[in-house]
């Protein structure tokens, strides 16, 4: 309690505030000096992509967008995982309401991230496979520390990517790199990620990745905020699009891919992979 008001005083010092006051497994802060919020995601161990992570990220979207904010910065409060993609027990052996309800909330998610009126920035400081990748893929820029991998890797795993994670790809990378990467299941190092313009910058740890987003966002202080907004809509109307008027073929084809008993055996090896690896 007491480091909590401590760390509240300190935060309104510098001009950072917090917002979404009820999430839990991410913090929204906004810098009222600048404007600009950052969305941390702070789900132990990984920042894998559950219902209630995905429902978090969603809200605080919407909030930042309430609150007028002029840009927003995605990253993570684990040094060493952005996130670690969707949570592969969503998918494992599924409750189907509740896997109904992810893949929803998922598609949601992405929607409200790929639309932003504001410029979105990840400042990815960890790993960052499957879902992880779409997130930053989603926004506008992407800064990442030295030393860790990104990429969709989905075909390792002996399921695909959907349509729109091999879109957002495509539209950052191209057609003939995104099919040679997803195809293998390829996990970039961050050097191979800046040389294939996966990510725009690479810095030495968060905090320079945090100045350089800021200078990002700060390069469309005296762009008009509408006439900007109009313009990324139409740059990403089509790739939304195609998710939105499907979504319900897009939920059903998810469901009837990953509860194929093939698939159901990957993911059961793979997750028993991780955990072999975790015990060592
Ligand atoms: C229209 C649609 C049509 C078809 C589509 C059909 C299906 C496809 C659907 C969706 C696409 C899927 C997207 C995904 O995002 S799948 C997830 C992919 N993620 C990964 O492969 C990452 C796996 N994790 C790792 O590689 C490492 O954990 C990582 C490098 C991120 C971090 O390593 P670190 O050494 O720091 O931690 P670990 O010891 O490995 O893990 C700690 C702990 O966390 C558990 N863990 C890790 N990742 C996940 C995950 N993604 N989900 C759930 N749990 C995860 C791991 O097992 C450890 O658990 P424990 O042993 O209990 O401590």
């Amino acid at each position: 309690m007491a480091l909590l008001c401590f760390q509240s005083l300190r935060m309104l010092r510098s001009g950072i505030r917090c917002m979404s006051q009820n999430a839990q497994l991410v913090s929204l802060t906004v810098n009222d000096k600048t404007g600009v919020a950052t969305l941390s995601l702070q789900r132990p161990p990984v920042n894998s992509l559950n219902l209630e992570l995905l429902t978090e990220i969603s809200s605080a979207l919407t909030e930042a967008t309430d609150n007028n904010s002029r840009g927003l910065i995605l990253t993570s409060t684990n040094d060493g995982v952005f996130s670690a993609g969707l949570d592969i027990l969503e998918m494992y052996k599924p409750n189907l309401d509740r896997v109904k309800e992810f893949w929803t909330k998922l598609q949601e998610t992405w929607i409200k991230l790929y639309q932003t009126a504001y410029p979105t920035v990840a400042v990815i400081n960890g790993h960052s496979p499957a879902g992880g990748c779409l997130l930053a893929l989603s926004c506008e820029h992407r800064i990442m520390v030295k030393n860790f991998t990104i990429g969709l890797n989905e075909t390792r795993l002996g399921i695909v990517a959907p349509p729109w994670f091999i879109a957002s790809m495509v539209n950052v990378i191209g057609q003939r790199q995104s099919e040679r990467a997803l195809t293998l299941g390829h996990m970039f190092t961050t050097e191979e990620a800046k040389n294939v313009g996966l990510i725009d910058e690479i810095v030495q740890n968060k905090a320079e990745g945090t100045t350089q987003a800021e200078a990002f966002i700060q390069k469309f202080a005296k762009i008009p905020f509408q006439a900007r907004s109009l313009t990324k809509t139409w740059l990403r109307n089509k790739t939304v699009e195609s998710l939105v008027k499907n979504r319900e073929d897009d939920l059903n084809m998810f469901l009837q891919v990953v509860t194929q008993p093939n698939a159901q055996e990957s993911l059961g090896h793979y997750i028993q992979s991780l955990k072999n690896k975790a015990t060592k």
